[in-house]
């Protein structure tokens, strides 16, 4: 479905061989190391087989701001102390080495664990990503799901931020320098008119949640602006082409809002958006869906019992 090749200044990037539907499962894969915090990360690579260490010293890196610094190489001699081993300035420079190709490679597998993969670290970002990675506990597998249909010869790409939908420009460049060092050239990011494109709408949403949040209806009223705000925000995703599970998300929230309303009919039918969103995300075998679906369930009994 897929193969590795250069992706001009990104480096190596992920790419399409075929016609991907939306919804597909492109990946599914083990973790090549896991840690909790970057003090696991010297000790748990180089207990790995020869060839997977090198494979990681080979990965990309940046010289941007998440280059290694004093600081660090002073936590590095001082972690090495700690697990007993002498930091000489050769150990100290491959623990550096080491925890940079961390940094740039790394997936967030929630809990506090991140991880790097073999084929799933090949994946770049992008603003509007084409595809999501969730982490799928029941597999102990990261998937990556198309969550729209991709061309036969088109990059794939992920978010490495959560996806908000109304994160402006400079602050999500801003969270990708500081974290993995580089400067993001998506196409909203390069979108050289803010006039009516993403910037817009993204910067009209945040002064409509603003207001949101400063209003002051009864919570009756308010309730009823709660559905039409989450619907504002889902029209946002829509019309940026984010097809995520935070989408879905949403969905199942104004299912909620329209259950405590009263409005059971529109209850159900973004309960059925929100879960079929999700499961396109994460599939139906990920813990992560059988939780919505338990959740709208719930919901669902609710509006029974409260059937005349
Ligand atoms: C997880 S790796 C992705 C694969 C990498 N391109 C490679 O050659 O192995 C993350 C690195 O890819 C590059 N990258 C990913 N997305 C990018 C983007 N939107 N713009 C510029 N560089 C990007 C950055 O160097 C980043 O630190």
């Amino acid at each position: 479905m897929y193969t590795i090749r250069t992706a001009g200044l990104k480096g190596l990037g992920v790419f399409a061989t075929t016609h991907i539907p939306r919804g597909t499962r492109i990946v599914a894969e083990a973790p090549l190391v896991t840690v909790k915090g970057e003090r696991e990360v010297y000790g748990a690579i180089t207990r790995l087989p020869q060839r997977d260490i090198a494979f990681i010293r080979a990965l990309s890196v940046n010289a941007g701001n998440n280059a290694i610094s004093i600081l660090d190489r002073a936590r590095a001699a001082w972690n090495l102390i700690s697990t007993s081993t002498l930091p000489t300035p050769s150990i100290v420079r491959d623990y550096s080495a080491l925890l940079s190709a961390f940094r740039n490679n790394n997936f967030d597998l929630g809990a506090g664990v991140q991880a790097l993969f073999t084929e799933i670290s090949r994946f770049n970002h992008s603003c509007i990503p084409s595809c999501q990675g969730n982490f799928n506990s029941a597999l102990g597998k990261f998937t990556v799901h198309a969550t729209r249909g991709i061309e036969a010869g088109e990059e794939m790409t992920v978010s490495y931020l959560g996806e908000s939908g109304v994160a402006l420009r400079e602050e999500r460049r801003g969270r990708l320098w500081r974290g993995f060092g580089f400067w993001c050239g998506c196409g909203i990011c390069d979108e050289v008119s803010d006039d009516g494109g993403s910037e817009g709408r993204r910067t009209g949403m945040r002064d409509r949640l603003r207001e949101f949040a400063m209003g002051s209806a009864d919570s009756n009223g308010r309730g009823h602006v709660e559905v039409d705000v989450l619907g504002e925000l889902i029209g946002l995703f829509e019309s940026e082409g984010l097809g995520g599970r935070e989408l879905g998300m949403i969905y199942l929230s104004v299912a909620e809002k329209h259950a405590h309303l009263g409005n059971h009919e529109d209850a159900r039918r973004s309960a059925a958006r929100g879960l079929r969103i999700e499961e396109t995300c994460v599939g139906s075998d990920s813990p992560l869906y059988h939780d919505s679906v338990q959740r709208m369930r719930r919901m669902s009994m609710q509006l029974t019992d409260e059937a005349p």
